[in-house]
């Protein structure tokens, strides 16, 4: 294959300095040093500094004094048991809750002091994905994708050349026009992973992103979600799956009570 022939997909995963569809260029050479030089001195993508929440009613914080910075192109698992606080850290990094005290920047924006109306476009400079898909049930897994990249304000000409590439990364080349409801478990989960990566978002995360999925599935949206850290995109993840966690060998941050208990690089479920 010459390098002209080369799709979308293949070029983004060489150039992860490219954060935008329009910047990934159509000729262009391997991955190199200077990419990597640059990301060693760039500010965490994400940080919480002394964060505490507690929910109206709630006699204990759910979140005590957090603190945590994540860098530009990591890999990190949240543990932890159940009511520990993870999702609520999910939630917060998207504005959908607001801590009681402390800060979040997240991409150099105070989360914690955005206007409200600046708040849609803020959530969709961050591809998510949730354990129950959340796709459209009456769009195409082409429509699915495309829906992502209309509401950023893309042509319909971009979606033509972008959408059936990336759909074609996640393996599901052949399947764009099936619905949701005609594709497994695994295949909607592709969809929502391609409609998280299509706009080449700084930041995914992903709320148990395995939990309805078999172990062989799991795997298989490890891989890709693996594949898409390697193109720079900073990667969150929640999960209760120990194998995935000890296979990884990824950064874990484990919580307990509201309170972060370990942070580990190459971490084990524990
Ligand atoms: N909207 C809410 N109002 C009141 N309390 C809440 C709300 N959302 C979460 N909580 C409480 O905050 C705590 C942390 O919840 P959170 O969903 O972050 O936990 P989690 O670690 O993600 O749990 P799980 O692994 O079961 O999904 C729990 O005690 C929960 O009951």
């Amino acid at each position: 294959m010459t390098t002209c022939e080369r799709s979308w997909a293949q070029r983004a995963i060489e150039n992860p300095e490219c954060q935008q569809i329009d910047e990934v260029p159509q000729n262009c050479g391997p991955r190199d040093l200077v990419h990597r030089l640059q990301r060693v001195d760039s500010p965490p993508v994400i940080q919480l500094e002394q964060v505490t929440k507690t929910y109206p009613k709630a006699s204990r914080p759910s979140l005590d004094n957090v603190s945590v910075a994540i860098e530009k192109g990591e890999f990190v698992f949240f543990i932890g048991p159940s009511g520990s606080g993870k999702s609520t850290i999910i939630k917060m990094l998207l504005h959908e809750v607001a801590p009681s005290k402390g800060r979040i920047v997240v991409n150099g924006k105070d989360v914690t002091s955005m206007r409200s109306w600046k708040r849609p476009a803020f959530r969709r400079s961050i591809g998510c994905v949730f354990q129950d898909f959340r796709l459209l049930p009456n769009r195409t897994a082409y429509e699915n994708v495309a829906f992502a990249l209309e509401v950023i304000g893309k042509t319909k000409a971009v979606a033509r050349r972008v959408v059936p590439e990336v759909l074609e990364l996640v393996g599901l080349g052949g399947k764009e026009h099936r619905y949701p409801q005609e594709l497994s478990g695994g295949e909607q989960q592709r969809v929502a992973v391609a409609r998280a990566f299509v706009n080449r978002p700084l930041i995914l995360l992903a709320d148990e992103p395995t939990g309805n999925l078999d172990p062989d599935t799991s795997i298989e949206i490890m891989r890709l979600l693996d594949r898409i850290n390697r193109t720079g995109t900073t990667v969150v993840m929640v999960t209760h799956d120990s194998n995935i966690v000890n296979q990884m060998r990824r950064r874990v941050i484990e919580i307990e009570s509201g309170r972060i208990v370990r942070d580990q690089a190459r971490g084990v479920y524990g």
